[in-house]
This record gives C-alpha cells, sequence and structure tokens, in this order.
C-alpha cells in the first residue's frame, strides 16, 4: 500500500518497500538483548522505526524509537528499561497508518484480563472496515495502525482465557499477518490460514523463539525447529515452577498454504530459509531459468545490487557469461533517504550506485535485476552503464512483470504507476527504459525456480497476485466499498 503524502520526497519511494520483522522468547534471562539482536538481523525488513516490549513478573516494560534497530538498541541503558525474561519486538515498515510514534509497534493494552503487547507483519484487508464498526461502537483508536483493532477485538471477546480471546480476534481479520502476543504467562504465535507472511519457531538454552526469517535465529545462535504452520497458533507458557509449556491449534479451516513469492524475489535476506526453502538458492535458480529463457550474446553479467546479486550468479553460471561487479552499491545510503528537492531527488540511485568503469567500458553489458516496479531504477542504471562506455545495455529480470498492488503486508505503489501498466508491450517498455533488449522471467520460470515446479492454475503453491492478479483473500476494504480505485483506497485510508 501506499503513503501519498510521503511519496513526493523519498528517493527510494518508486521501488517496492518491505514488510515488518517481529521477534519474541520466552524464559530467557536476557530477553530483550536477544530480541533487539534479533530484530538487528530482520532490518531489512524495515527501517521506520523498532520497538520491544517486555515483562519481568511484575509489569510491562515498552520502549519504541524511529529509526534503525542498531542506532538505539544497541544502548546498555536502553535495553536495562527492558528487563524481565519475556520480550516481543518489532522492526516496521508502515503499510497502513502514518510513520509516526504512535503506530510503533509491539503495540501494548491493559485488558480486563491484565496486559497484552502484540506484533504483527502484514496487513488486514478488512482493517479499515473493521476499525469503522468499533470506533462507531465507542472504541478510542490510540494509533491509526490496522493491527490495534486486534487489541480490540481481544478487549471486547466473550471468551474468557487470554488465549481464547486472541483466536476469537484473529479469526475475524482478513490479510496477511505472521503475529506475536505476549501476556504476563505466555507468547503466542500466529500465522494467516494461508500462511501469506513468513513465521518460524526456534529455540535457544531450552527456550522458545519465533521470528520473521531464520536469519534472525543465526544471529544468536538459536535451533530452527520448524516453521509456524498456515492457520496455527502456538501457545507458550510459563507454568508457576518455571517450566515451558507448549500448545499448537490449528482454529482456521484447513486451506493451503500460500506462501509468498515476493519472499523469494526480493524481501526476505538470500541466507534465509522461507517455508524449507533456500531464498538465496531460490534466486540463483531465477537467475539460471531467466538465462534458460532469455539468451543474450554479451561480454559481462552485472547485478543491479543488491537484490539481484543471487541471480545474476545464477544468469552468469548457465550462460557461461562472466560475472563481475559492475555497479558498485554505497551501504551507507539508507532505503529511506529522504530529500526534498526534485532536483536532489534526480540524484537518487547515484547516490545509491555507481559505475564501476573498469568492469564496463567497451562491452555488451547484461543487467540483472531481481524487480521492475516503475522502471526508476532501471531507467537510472541503464544510462549510468552507457554513460561508463558500455556498447550495449540489456536488462534480464528475475520476475514477471508487476501488474498488481500488494494488500498484505508489502508498500507498492499504485496499479496505475507500475510500469507494466504505463506501456503497452515489452518493446515499448524497452525503449522507455533505453536498454537494447528487455526480458523478465516467466511465472512458471519463477515457480520453478522456488518450488521445483510450474505453477498450478488450480491451485496455486504460492501468493503470487503482484503478477497475476489472484489474490488469495478478500479484499473487503477495498471492495467492500465498491471501489477498486487506489486513490479512493488512499482516501478512506486516511479518513480511517
Ligand atoms: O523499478 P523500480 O521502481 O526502480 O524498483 C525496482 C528496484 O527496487 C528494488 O531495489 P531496492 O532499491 O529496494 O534495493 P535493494 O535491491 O538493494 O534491496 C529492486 O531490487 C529493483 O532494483
Ligand atoms: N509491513 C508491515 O508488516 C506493516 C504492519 C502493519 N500493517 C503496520 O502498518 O504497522
Amino acid at each position: 500500500m501506499t503513503h501519498p503524502s510521503d511519496d513526493d520526497f523519498d528517493l527510494e519511494g518508486d521501488t517496492l518497500h518491505e514488510e515488518c520483522g517481529v521477534f519474541g522468547i520466552l524464559g530467557h534471562t536476557d530477553a530483550s538483548t536477544l530480541t533487539a539482536l534479533g530484530l538487528h538481523a530482520l532490518q531489512h525488513r524495515g527501517q521506520e522505526a523498532a520497538g520491544i516490549v517486555s515483562f519481568d513478573g511484575r509489569q510491562f516494560y515498552q520502549e519504541k524509537r524511529m529509526g534503525l534497530v542498531g542506532d538505539h538498541y544497541t544502548d546498555p541503558a536502553l535495553l536495562a528499561k527492558l528487563p524481565g525474561t519475556m520480550a516481543i519486538g518489532h522492526t516496521r515498515y508502515s503499510t497502513t497508518g502514518e510513520v509516526a510514534l504512535r503506530n510503533v509497534q509491539p503495540l501494548f493494552a491493559e485488558l480486563e484480563a491484565g496486559g497484552i503487547a502484540i506484533a504483527h507483519n502484514g496487513n488486514f484487508t478488512n482493517g479499515l472496515t473493521l476499525r469503522r464498526q468499533i470506533i462507531a461502537t465507542g472504541a478510542i483508536c490510540q494509533s491509526t495502525s490496522d493491527t490495534e483493532v486486534v487489541l480490540h477485538l481481544i478487549a471486547r471477546s466473550r471468551h474468557s482465557s487470554t488465549t481464547d480471546r486472541f483466536i476469537d480476534a484473529i479469526r475475524q481479520m482478513e490479510g496477511g499477518y505472521a503475529m506475536l502476543a505476549l501476556t504476563r504467562t505466555k507468547l503466542i504465535a500466529a500465522r494467516d490460514p494461508v500462511g501469506i507472511r513468513p513465521l518460524v519457531m526456534g529455540e535457544l538454552d531450552g527456550k522458545p523463539i519465533f521470528c520473521s526469517e531464520t536469519c534472525a535465529l543465526d544471529i544468536i545462535g538459536a535451533k530452527y525447529i520448524r516453521d509456524v504452520e498456515n492457520g496455527e497458533v502456538i501457545i507458550c507458557e510459563i507454568q508457576p515452577d518455571g517450566s515451558i509449556t507448549i500448545e499448537e491449534r490449528k482454529p482456521a479451516r484447513n486451506v493451503p498454504e500460500r506462501p509468498c513469492i515476493f519472499e523469494y524475489v526480493y524481501f526476505a535476506r538470500p541466507d534465509s530459509v522461507v517455508s524449507g526453502r533456500s531464498v538465496y538458492t531460490a534466486r540463483k535458480r531465477a537467475g539460471m531459468n531467466l538465462a534458460k529463457e532469455a539468451p543474450v550474446e554479451a561480454d559481462v553479467v552485472v547485478p543491479v545490487p543488491d537484490g539481484g546479486t543471487p541471480a545474476a550468479i545464477g544468469f552468469a553460471q548457465q550462460s557461461g557469461i562472466p560475472f563481475e561487479l559492475g555497479i558498485i552499491r554505497n551501504h551507507y545510503v539508507g532505503r529511506t533517504f529522504i530529500e526534498p528537492t526534485q532536483q536532489i531527488r534526480a540524484f537518487g540511485v547515484r547516490l545509491k550506485h555507481s559505475a564501476n568503469r573498469a568492469e564496463i567500458a567497451g562491452k555488451r553489458v547484461v543487467l540483472i535485476d531481481d524487480s521492475i516496479v516503475r522502471g526508476t531504477t532501471s531507467v537510472k542504471i541503464v544510462q549510468m552503464i552507457r554513460d561508463a562506455g558500455a556498447t550495449e545495455v540489456h536488462i534480464r529480470v528475475a520476475s514477471p512483470m508487476i501488474f498488481h498492488s500488494d494488500y498484505y503486508g508489502i508498500d507498492t505503489p499504485d496499479p496505475d504507476k507500475l510500469l507494466a501498466n504505463q506501456y503497452a508491450d515489452i518493446e515499448a517498455m524497452c525503449r522507455y527504459i533505453g536498454a537494447d533488449s528487455l526480458a523478465f522471467l516467466t511465472i512458471d520460470g519463477l515457480y520453478e525456480a522456488v518450488g521445483g515446479e510450474k505453477r498450478d492454475a488450480e491451485a496455486p503453491q504460492f501468493t503470487d497476485h503482484y503478477f497475476t492478479g489472484d489474490y488469495p483473500t478478500r479484499l473487503t476494504d477495498l471492495n467492500g466499498h465498491a471501489t477498486n480505485d487506489p486513490k479512493q483506497v488512499s482516501l478512506l485510508k486516511e479518513a480511517g
């Protein structure tokens, strides 16, 4: 989903943006520090803000900060404000609700049954509709985040136990979610019925951990146990004797899992294993398939870093064309770097990427990127490579054309701003970008790279609406208001 107000000032605002990362641990003496480390490993999923809530057996503590995890949660004084053996944390890239401290998660509330904190990666497709309903009945919302609705539904549930109330609440939610909840005795993990967003379970010193990606387990030397299944709720509870019980529930109707294929294309860290598949391997295989589907005569394969690198390695291996780092990325340019003037905005990609002339001049270059969204990156990079002396510039993209927006926790532009919707055919798109040739991986080529088999049109194995328009859940907020017009939806969101 988009943030129209931010867009004008965001040098990276044209691209896809990240989602959020969640991390939680129960029963460990270093709960908050481990959570901070886990969030640090999940930083790529959200760079706007981060928060941690802990409980020390007596009371809850919460700390929230705008900005990067490392800018705040490395300070021992801050971590000392988060005592206790149980904690959950969140690193945010907003999809609903503005970039402001009040929307930073975990969200915490004191309810009849005691305090509860929740952390959510994803986006609810009926969040605005439910929000309007609860506000109409007297609820006072403290944020504009879609996630807050869950707290209200827990508070209003007629069930008695916190677990049942939590399950009652999430059953009313539509869309994508990987969620953690922390109560005085429990750490609860839940994944939406389709399993759009990832969530894994691990263990450190015998204490349970849940997090968005396995890279957050690796950073603290924790052991991967398994993925939380689609539609599953896992409840870990500290007993009076200090032992921890684990209860697994499947309240959602059993439907096949359809994890988001874009986790493999772009979002997840390449060293993570998502739904049992290595992200790096999937990306490399996508590059290999691309070389088979759309070969090109060239002297050098150059990745558009960072996203395009594993696919470029695969393309080079498959084609036999040498791989070189023809573009160097400045790692000190953040993904949400903000500059207010149009003139400075035009520097965007050059601030982040610069040509490595020595590997480009006089050569036929094939550029590999993981995806094209608005085409801003491609236009600038093609010009940059030509300026560096390339004789030909070909673009190969390791995913299909993107025609549709996301409503499950990824920040995509409105459909009319997607490059694929602006040009009648690939030749016109290629002319706009200024390349000598342009080709995208087919949907079957991507499916094969990630899951080993082609797309099953009757029962697609992945969530892939970006390419196909096949949304795996209802889009109540969008369609319930009899509109598919993104601008009207943006207005509805602002009004919400
Ligand atoms: O067509 P566009 O609208 O320009 O968007 C596509 C670009 O955005 C992403 O990169 P990002 O800038 O997020 O950097 P990364 O690859 O380093 O993560 C992606 O890897 C493409 O390069
Ligand atoms: N990207 C996400 O997962 C965002 C979570 C939540 N919808 C928010 O906007 O805070």
